[in-house]
């Protein structure tokens, strides 16, 4: 798997996501959540935190990959709550990797 396909599955989520807010609980999982609000987003985003680590210690390669799915997925559901997008902590990945400037730029760059 490619650096870029990686992003572009997780950009995808995240446009899927934040396209949640003011959908119908009922038929969301995403919306429910930011109906609940930023706290038990929050919550949940800690519990897959521990779940994933649990998997770590005591499971497998693929219960490590499925929780840290959940993980991944909760997490930009905070982003979105808290108006966060993918595009700003990828820039702030990428200024730890010495890399300034655009940040799809580098990206190509880097293929
Ligand atoms: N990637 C995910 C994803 N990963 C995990 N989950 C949900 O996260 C929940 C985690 O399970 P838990 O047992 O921890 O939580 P719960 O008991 O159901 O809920 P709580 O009472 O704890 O809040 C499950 O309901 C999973 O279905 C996800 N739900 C949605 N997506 C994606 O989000 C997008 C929008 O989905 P909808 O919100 O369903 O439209 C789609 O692309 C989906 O594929």
């Amino acid at each position: 798997m490619t650096k870029t396909l990686e992003g572009d599955i997780l950009d995808r989520l995240y446009t899927v996501i934040a396209s949640r807010k003011g959908s119908d609980p009922e038929e969301s999982y995403t919306a429910k959540l930011f109906n609940k609000g930023t706290a038990k987003i929050a919550q949940k985003v800690g519990e897959e935190s521990v779940e994933t680590v649990i998997a770590a210690l005591a499971e497998g390669p693929e219960n490590v990959a499925s929780e840290s799915a959940d993980l991944l997925y909760h997490l930009m559901v905070l982003w979105a709550d808290r108006g966060v997008e993918p595009t700003d902590v990828w820039a702030a990945l990428a200024k730890r990797q010495g890399i300034s400037g655009n940040v799809e730029k580098a990206a190509r760059k880097n293929k």
